[in-house]
C-alpha cells in the first residue's frame, strides 16, 4: 500500500447561477459543518482551509447567446481561477467545494495555469457539455466542459464576460463515468470528439473496479498527466445523494462512488478535486440532506487516503504492558 503525504487547500465557492434553484449555495458550509477538515486532519493530511470566496452580485444580469446570468457566472469563476491558481502554486492539492457545476470552469481553468497539462475526470450523470447554442436551459452548469475542450472552441460564440476563459484541456484527456441522462446535441458532441466516456452501462457490465483501470489506462496510455476529479454528488443514486438540483435514478452506489476516489488516490496523480451540487433545499426531509452531505464528505476523505479496511499512522507503536 502506498502511504502517502497529503497536502490539501479547500476553498469554498458558494454560488449558485449556474442553475436555477437556490440552496446549492450553502453547499461549502454544510460540507464542513459535517467535519471534513477535522477528518481530512485525522488522516494524516496537512489541510489548509481558505474559506469561502466572496462574488460579485449584479441587479441585472440578462442572458447573452442564450446563457443565463453571464455576469455572475463569468465572474465568479475568474474569481474562482485566480483562487484555484493559488491554491496549487502552494502545492496542495485544490478542493473546490461547491456550489454548482459551472464553477468547474474555474477551478479547472485554474488548476491549468498553475499545471498546464491536465487528465480530467468528470464524474457526474450528465456530461455538462452544451454548448451556449446547444444548451436546452441555458443554464452554465450544463455546459463548463465546452469552454474549456480546445476541439469546441469554435462553436463558442463571444460572450463578454467569458473572454478570459482559454480554453485549456483536449478531448483526449477527458474521462466521464456516470452518464445516463445526457442530451441529444451533447452525446453528438461526445462521439464527434471522440471523447471517452463510462456510462452506467458501462458501469454495470464491466464493473466498477475496470472502469478505473480503463480510465487510467486511456489517461496515461502516453504520458502520466496531473488528475483534475470533477465530481458531481448526483453522480451517485438519489437514494444515496437525494438533495441535489437534477437527481437522476440508476446512479453509482455508494460504493462505488468511494471506490473511483479510492482509485483515483492510488495513482497519487490527484491534483484538484470538484466536490459540487449538494443543495439542502432539494432534500424532503433532515435525513436526506444528511444522507447527501455525509456522502460527500466521505468522497473527499477517499481522494486523500481513506480506505475501508482501515488505516493507521506510520508513526503508530503499540502501547507496552
Ligand atoms: O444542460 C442542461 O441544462 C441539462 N442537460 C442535461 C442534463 C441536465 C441539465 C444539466 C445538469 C448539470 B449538472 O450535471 O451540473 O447537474
Ligand atoms: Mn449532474
Ligand atoms: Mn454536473
Ligand atoms: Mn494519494
Amino acid at each position: 500500500k502506498r502511504s502517502h503525504h497529503h497536502s490539501v487547500g479547500i476553498i469554498g465557492a458558494p454560488f449558485s447561477k449556474g442553475q436555477p434553484r437556490d440552496g446549492v449555495e450553502r453547499g461549502p458550509d454544510l460540507i464542513r459543518s459535517a467535519g471534513l477538515v477535522e477528518k481530512l486532519k485525522a488522516q494524516g493530511c496537512d489541510v489548509k482551509d481558505y474559506g469561502n470566496l466572496m462574488f460579485e452580485e449584479f441587479s441585472s444580469d440578462e442572458p447573452i447567446s442564450r446563457v443565463k446570468r453571464p455576469r455572475a457566472v463569468g465572474r465568479a469563476n475568474e474569481r474562482l481561477a485566480g483562487a484555484v491558481e493559488e491554491v496549487k502554486k502552494e502545492g496542495r492539492t485544490c478542493v473546490m467545494l461547491g456550489g454548482d457545476h459551472s464553477l468547474a470552469i474555474g477551478s479547472i481553468h485554474g488548476h491549468a495555469a498553475a499545471q498546464k497539462d491536465l487528465s480530467v475526470v468528470w464524474v457526474d450523470a450528465h456530461a455538462d457539455i452544451n454548448t451556449p447554442l446547444t444548451s436546452p436551459t441555458g443554464n452554465v452548469h450544463g455546459q463548463p466542459m465546452s469552454y474549456l475542450i480546445r476541439e469546441l472552441h469554435s462553436k463558442i460564440p463571444v460572450i463578454p464576460n467569458f473572454s478570459w476563459i482559454k480554453p485549456c484541456v483536449s478531448a483526449k484527456d477527458v474521462v466521464y463515468i456516470g452518464l445516463r441522462d445526457v442530451d441529444p446535441e451533447e452525446h453528438y458532441i461526445l462521439k464527434y470528439l471522440g471523447i471517452k466516456v463510462f456510462s452506467m452501462t458501462d458501469v454495470d457490465h464491466l464493473g466498477i473496479a475496470r472502469v478505473m483501470e480503463e480510465t487510467c489506462d486511456h489517461m496515461f496510455s502516453k504520458v502520466k498527466k496531473p488528475i483534475h476529479l470533477s465530481y458531481d454528488i448526483d453522480a451517485l443514486d438519489p437514494s444515496i445523494s437525494p438533495a441535489t438540483g437534477t437527481p437522476v435514478i440508476g446512479g453509482l452506489t455508494y460504493r462505488e462512488g468511494v471506490y473511483v476516489t479510492e482509485h483515483i488516490c492510488q495513482t497519487g496523480l490527484l491534483s484538484a478535486l470538484d466536490m459540487v451540487e449538494v443543495n439542502p433545499k432539494r432534500g424532503k426531509t433532515e435525513e436526506e440532506v444528511r444522507s447527501t452531505v455525509s456522502a460527500a464528505v466521505d468522497l473527499v476523505l477517499g481522494c486523500f487516503g481513506r480506505l475501508r479496511e482501515g488505516n493507521h499512522r506510520a508513526d503508530y507503536r503499540m502501547p507496552e504492558p
